[in-house]
Parts: C-alpha cells; sequence; structure tokens
C-alpha cells in the first residue's frame, strides 16, 4: 500500500508542508483528527543529521537514519456537525494523508484510517461526500496503542491533579505495565492494559461524558459543552447534593469514616427542600452534576483497579478537558476509597488516543517515502531514555483546535 502523499507529492493549503496518514476517531460526541505534516526540505541526510544531533544532544544509535521533520496535528468536531469536519478535510486538502489499497479490487480507492463507532455509522457518508473508504480499526486497540504512545513518546504527558497542584508524573518505560486506562468519552470503557497490543476492556459504564452534558443540556439552559463546564466554576454543589452532616445534624459520621462534608446523596437535597425548581441555579446544578459523574467514575474505576491489583489509573477522554474541578474530584475518588494506595493520572493528549493509535496503524506503511522506523521529538529532552519507536514534544494545549506536536520521524 502507499501512501496518497507518495504518490501525489502535492502541496496542500498550508504552504511549505505536505500532508500524510490522516487518521480520524469518530466517537459518539467528538470527531477527533491527527495527521502529520511534513515540513518541506525536512529530509536530511546522515551527514546534515549526526551533527544537528551532535548539537542536541541525541544518542548516535538513535539517530544513524535518514530523517523527515514535520508535525502531529490534533483537531476535533462535534460529531452532530460532521459535515464541518467534512469540510475542514477537503479544505485542508487532508485526503493527501490516505492511501491507496493496491490489494483492493479497485485500486484507485482512497483509504483513511478510522476509529469510534462513527467509522461504521458514517462509512457511506464518507463515501458519497469526499469519496473515501474508511479502513476501520478496533477502538479498544486504538486507545490502548494511543495511550501506550503518549506514555512513552511524550514528554510530561502523564501528571496528578490533587488539591490545585499538578505534577508531572516520569514514566519509567520499563515498569510501566500493568495499568488501568480509563476513557471517558460518551460512556466509559475501563481497559487492563499489559503491554502493546496486550489488553482486556474489564469494565465500562454508561455513565460517562455523554451523561454530564446531555443531563447538564436537559436542567439547565447550556447551548453547549463549554458552557456547562464554566457554569460549574461558579457553582456551589452543597446546595444542592445531601451531605453526610445534612443527614446527621452537622456531625461527622465518624464510626463509618465518612466526614460531615461527605456527600451522601448528589442531588438529595433537592427532594426535602421547599424550593421552586426555578430556584436551582444552573451553576449549581452543573456543579453538583460534574460531581457526581466523576465522583462515580473514579470509585468505580478504583473498583476496578482493586479487583486486578492495579495502583496506577490513567483517565483519558475529552470528557476531563483538563478541568480543575473534574480532576480534583476524580482523584479524590481514586485517593478515598484506595486510601491513598492509588494514584489517578491524567494525560495532556486526553482525547486523541483513539485517533492516535489509529495513527499509528499507518506504521506498516511508509511515510513520504521511509518505512517508518521510528518518530522522535524535535527538541528532545531525554531521547536516549526512550525505549519505543515514535516519540514526540508538546508544545501546546491539546484542547485548542488545530493544536499540533513538533516530530522527526527515523525511517529504515
Ligand atoms: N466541545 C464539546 N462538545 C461536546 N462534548 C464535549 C466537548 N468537549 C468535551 N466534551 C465532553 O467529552 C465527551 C466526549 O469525549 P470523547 O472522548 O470525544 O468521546 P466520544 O469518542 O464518545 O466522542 C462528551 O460526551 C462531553 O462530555
Ligand atoms: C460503547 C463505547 C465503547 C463507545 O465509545 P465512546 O464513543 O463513548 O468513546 C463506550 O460508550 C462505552 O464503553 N460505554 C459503556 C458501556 C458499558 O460498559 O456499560
Amino acid at each position: 500500500m502507499d501512501l496518497l502523499a507518495d504518490v501525489s507529492n502535492q502541496q496542500n493549503s498550508e504552504p511549505g508542508s505536505q500532508i500524510s496518514h490522516l487518521a480520524l476517531d469518530i466517537g459518539g460526541s467528538l470527531i477527533k483528527l491527527v495527521y502529520f505534516s511534513r515540513n518541506n526540505d525536512s529530509r536530511r541526510d546522515d551527514d546534515q543529521q549526526k551533527s544537528r544531533n551532535e548539537s542536541l544532544g541525541v544518542s548516535q544509535s538513535d539517530t544513524s537514519q535518514p530523517v523527515l521533520e514535520g508535525r502531529l496535528h490534533f483537531a476535533k468536531f462535534e460529531t452532530s456537525k460532521i459535515n464541518d469536519c467534512l469540510e475542514f478535510i477537503r479544505s485542508k486538502k487532508l485526503l493527501l494523508g490516505g492511501f491507496h489499497d493496491h490489494t483492493a479490487p479497485s485500486s484507485d480507492k482512497i483509504f483513511i484510517k478510522a476509529t469510534g463507532g462513527g467509522a461504521y455509522k458514517f462509512a457511506d457518508l464518507f463515501k458519497e461526500k469526499l469519496e473515501i473508504s474508511l479502513d476501520k480499526e478496533d477502538e479498544m486497540d486504538c486507545l490502548v496503542t494511543g495511550a501506550n504512545f503518549l506514555l512513552k513518546a511524550v514528554h510530561q504527558e502523564a501528571f496528578t491533579y490533587l488539591d490545585g497542584q499538578k505534577e508531572f508524573v516520569q514514566i519509567d518505560h520499563n515498569d510501566l505495565y500493568p495499568y488501568l486506562l480509563v476513557n471517558i468519552g460518551s460512556g466509559v470503557s475501563m481497559i487492563k492494559v499489559d503491554g502493546d497490543g496486550k489488553f482486556e476492556r474489564v469494565s465500562g459504564t454508561n455513565l460517562g461524558g455523554g451523561t454530564f452534558w446531555g443531563l447538564g443540556r436537559l436542567l439547565t439552559k447550556c447551548k453547549n459543552f463549554d458552557e456547562l463546564l464554566e457554569l460549574s466554576h461558579q457553582g456551589n454543589n452543597r446546595v444542592i447534593d445531601m451531605l453526610v452532616g445534612d443527614i446527621y445534624g452537622g456531625t461527622d459520621y465518624a464510626k463509618v469514616g465518612l466526614s460531615a462534608t461527605t456527600i451522601a446523596s448528589s442531588f438529595g437535597k433537592a427532594i426535602s427542600d421547599n424550593k421552586e425548581l426555578e430556584e436551582y441555579k444552573p451553576e449549581d446544578i452543573s456543579r453538583s452534576l460534574l460531581r457526581m459523574i466523576s465522583n462515580n467514575i473514579g470509585q468505580i474505576s478504583y473498583l476496578n483497579a482493586l479487583r486486578f491489583g492495579l495502583k496506577r489509573i490513567f483517565f483519558a477522554g475529552f470528557f476531563i478537558r483538563g478541568h480543575a474541578y473534574t480532576m480534583d474530584t476524580i482523584s479524590v475518588a481514586v485517593h478515598f476509597w484506595s486510601k491513598g494506595e492509588a494514584k489517578a493520572m491524567f494525560l495532556r493528549h486526553e482525547g486523541f488516543l483513539g485517533a492516535l493509535g489509529a495513527f499509528m496503524s499507518y506504521e506498516k506503511q511508509s511515510l513520504d517515502g521511509l518505512m517508518v522506523h521510528k518518530i522522535v521529538q524535535r527538541f528532545p529532552i531525554s531521547v536516549s531514555s526512550a525505549g519505543d519507536k515514535i516519540y514526540c514534544s508538546l508544545n501546546s494545549d491539546s484542547n485548542q483546535n488545530d493544536d499540533s506536536i513538533e516530530c522527526s520521524v527515523y525511517g529504515t
């Protein structure tokens, strides 16, 4: 199979770069895109690269092959606005990132890698509107591949978040497995990961990001997810949640380890107040809802980690959105239920695991004429300590649309 970019050698809309390897994750709520754009004239011969790497302090064993330089791009769209996504693909000429499958009956067909339920649901739409076929990759496979890639290749990808403190986690590549991956998308999947391609989906819950946004929309007048999240900043969940102290006359239920401030019943106060429904403020509702969903996911995740003796839990999916209160609630739940034994960790590219996994499934094919051996960050901190095929540096916030990271691709 050839990448279309290899044979077409056409420019995309951004001067000085060529698109390759477009991959999609079409989920219940959001479509995520990842693609690589090669910088023109970025292909370096061994001598050029050697002297450049010496100046960067990169180990020689990592640099003996030809190199391409470019960027991995990230973008997202609401699944309900799929036409905007199709237009984005068309206008940026991202189809150059597809490939021809010469083994297919009609070898002039263009394929792009896609995962998520929408790869099935919208296959005909992509064919009709863009004349491309979606080459489907399994969603769980892609989530795990994407998580392993980020954890091993991207500097400062994982972090803990507690009491407003963000701390980056140093990942030891020789001691990464096993871990629990909790992907909070529309629904929630919990996956025990034992290695590259070695995993089991051990649990899930239907109370996920779709539940927060769906219920939030019904209970408040919010028009979009960001508005609902923003509202939660100003809210006070204690107006709506029934606390242990509300039941125990202001005191702890110390005998079983419950403090007066623990939520005894989410939304429980609404049953006993003599308030009109209109008196409940949308910001308090949003905060209670966010707390209820995050707490529940944190608790179920910990119980699954306990089931398999896992100490590390990585939370991903766009429900999190790098949101302080969400991460804090999940962290507190994991800390509380594990009595401090387990740790909740978060990923900076939280929502792009599936799309990155689909992107990585191109690896068997060539990238601009190079058989990909590995991709490394362009301005590495410690490339030689990393032990996988692809490494990248992060230079911005993955929650912005059209974010990107700089990469060097090593080929054979
Ligand atoms: N701009 C947004 N629009 C809708 N939902 C969003 C947005 N940003 C974050 N979310 C949250 O992220 C969830 C989707 O996360 P994602 O990981 O993309 O899952 P999926 O693959 O199911 O679409 C939504 O259900 C919602 O809770
Ligand atoms: C069906 C799904 C894998 C689809 O993934 P998503 O689009 O939500 O990211 C996910 O929504 C899920 O795992 N739901 C929970 C189903 C359950 O275990 O109860």
